[in-house]
């Protein structure tokens, strides 16, 4: 083999004069070191054997004691997840977590914060964690076992189960009433819950079906803030709670807030009670859907205003109207624009599908055909008198006045119709039925409104009363929660008592003021008495002496 030098010479030899490190013959002539290492890799990694092919030193690779690793833990492994540290979590837990339920705080950039974890599921409420409460492990886990699948049971005695059982199908009744309420179970649960359901005219499913729910439900997904507009003479019969609940759990981030409109046919102190009441879930603000001599429309406009600036990076917000049919949503929407833009009617069902109108830049008003939840408890009275149902489809109209004398008062309805005499059910309640049809007789021939014969139209005249009742001619309202009454009541009663007691103060003030000023002339003229009488007796005494 040759050497460095020879290695020269042959290249001089064979004319071969290329530049570059010269390859010396050995260890690295035809290998280079990498190679070279790849190819020990192939010698170590075979098992050593005896001559019988038994092995007698295991390859590395085959090794039966397994190495101590310990991989170090790194944020970076998540590349672009965010993570957080329990403390901060727990600083945010209790930083939001009442924050979130508070429909008086607004969460900006919601999409931004880890909302998910605000919800922790809570691990208790599984079954398995309970397991080990209502049996021992042994029974439960070990060589006694006697249950196949220990992971499914939820109760440790009868009691229990038929609790959880009764909870259950609780639950079930309200999923199926939601369910039909969003029309997922095209109104399956209201034909098969209760017959008086089933029996129900058709018109009194007004507002129920599945075309006037996806108009909702269109309203709702492009609304910002929805506006649930409540009829202020029966404000909890024209809530829709699986709605509010809907919009609650489903899209949290909308801002639901209350309309008591028609405030102008109750008492400024029932509308204030309702206020109050109704402002501890929701804002809520009381109107008067007028074009010309409206109230509350300042305040409306104002709190839109707020929302619109809140979400300052919108280009514009939508602002949804919800509600029973009837209950004004058209006419808030003239009110706030000042002339008129939707078709307002005084019966339900005017408004057929949704509609944007602009109330400003970057504001937009959205109304919404009324909608009526689906509910097994409404009577067909109740769902009458919410003015749901158009009263010219109503067959035996008659047969409702009874419910109506009962929610008004006498004087009211003497002062309405201008009749008396009808029968004091007040103190006989059987004497009821008989004393609707007096009272439509009354009225029948007071106005005049007489069939062939001279009999009464009961017809006509009871369908005239239910929409004098819907159109607000007969006042009426539903009384607001007993707490909120009484509380109310009590502050006007403290006020009045506090009035009568700062007035009675300055009449005695003045009494007093006058029995002083009359005591010091009394005292004046009987001193200047005195002083007379000493002097005629000093004149006397002089005369005697
Ligand atoms: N007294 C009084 N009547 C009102 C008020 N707001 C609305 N109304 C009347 O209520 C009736 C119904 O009003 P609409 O605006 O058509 O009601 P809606 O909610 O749009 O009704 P739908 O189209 O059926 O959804 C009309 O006759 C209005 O004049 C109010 O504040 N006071």
């Amino acid at each position: 083999m040759g050497t460095q030098k020879k290695e020269k010479q042959r290249r001089v030899r064979q004319n071969d004069t290329r530049d570059g490190n010269l390859r010396v013959k050995g260890e690295n002539f035809y290998r280079d070191a990498k190679k070279v290492k790849h190819l020990q890799m192939y010698k170590t990694g075979r098992a050593v054997r005896n001559a019988k092919g038994e092995i007698i030193k295991e390859a590395d690779l085959q090794s039966t004691d397994a190495p101590t690793a310990r991989v170090d833990p790194n944020r970076k492994w998540f590349g672009n997840t965010r993570v957080i540290g329990q403390d901060a979590l727990t600083h945010f837990r209790e930083a939001m977590g009442d924050k979130k339920h508070n429909s008086y705080q607004v969460l900006l950039r919601r999409n931004k914060l880890p909302m998910s974890l605000l919800d922790e599921k809570d691990q208790a409420d599984s079954p398995t964690a309970k397991i080990l409460e209502t049996e021992s492990y042994e029974h439960a886990f070990g060589p006694k076992q006697q249950r196949k699948k220990p992971r499914n049971v939820n109760a440790s005695s009868l009691e229990e189960l038929a609790q959880i059982t009764e909870q259950d199908s609780q639950k079930y009744d309200e999923k199926q009433e939601l369910d039909s309420t969003l029309g997922l179970m095209g109104g399956s649960f209201l034909d098969n819950d209760d017959f008086t359901q089933a029996a129900k005219e058709a018109i009194f499913h007004k507002g129920q079906s599945k075309r006037i729910w996806n108009e909702l439900y269109k309203v709702i997904d492009s609304s910002d803030v929805v506006i649930h507009v409540l009829d202020a003479r029966d404000p909890e019969g024209t809530r829709c709670a699986s709605v509010e609940k809907y919009i609650r759990e489903e899209c949290p981030h909308k801002h639901l807030i209350y309309v008591l409109n028609k405030c102008d046919l109750i008492p400024t102190w029932v509308a204030a009670a309702w206020v109050k009441h109704l402002s501890k879930s929701y804002p809520t603000l009381a109107f008067h859907a007028s074009i010309t001599n409206s109230f509350g429309k300042g305040s409306l406009i104002q709190l839109l205003r707020q929302f619109s600036s809140l979400h300052s990076d919108r280009k514009q917000i939508s602002v949804g109207f919800i509600g029973y049919p009837n209950t004004g949503k058209s006419s808030i929407i003239n009110t706030l624009r000042r002339k008129k833009v939707c078709t307002v009617a005084p019966i339900p069902g005017e408004t057929k599908v949704w509609q944007y109108i602009t109330l400003m830049k970057k504001i937009f008003l959205i109304d919404c055909p009324g909608i009526v939840p689906p509910s097994s408890k409404d009577s067909e009275s109740d769902i009458l008198f919410r003015g749901v149902v158009r009263v010219e489809h109503v067959s035996n109209p008659e047969q409702y006045i009874a419910d109506m004398l009962t929610k008004c008062e006498r004087k009211h309805l003497e002062r309405t119709y201008e009749v008396k005499g009808w029968s004091r059910f007040e103190e006989d309640p059987e004497l009821l039925e008989k004393a609707s049809l007096e009272f439509i007789e009354l009225i029948a021939r007071r106005q005049g409104r007489l069939l062939k014969g001279g009999e009464p139209d009961e017809s006509g005249v009871s369908k005239q009363i239910l929409n004098d009742f819907n159109r607000g001619k007969i006042p009426w309202f539903t009384a607001p929660p007993k707490d909120e009454e009484e509380r109310t009541g009590e502050d006007k009663k403290a006020g009045y008592k506090r009035k009568r007691a700062e007035k009675a103060e300055r009449e005695n003030a003045k009494k007093q003021k006058i029995e002083d000023k009359i005591n010091a002339e009394y005292a004046k003229e009987e001193e200047e008495i005195n002083g007379q009488v000493d002097e005629n007796e000093k004149e006397d005494k002089q005369d005697e002496n």
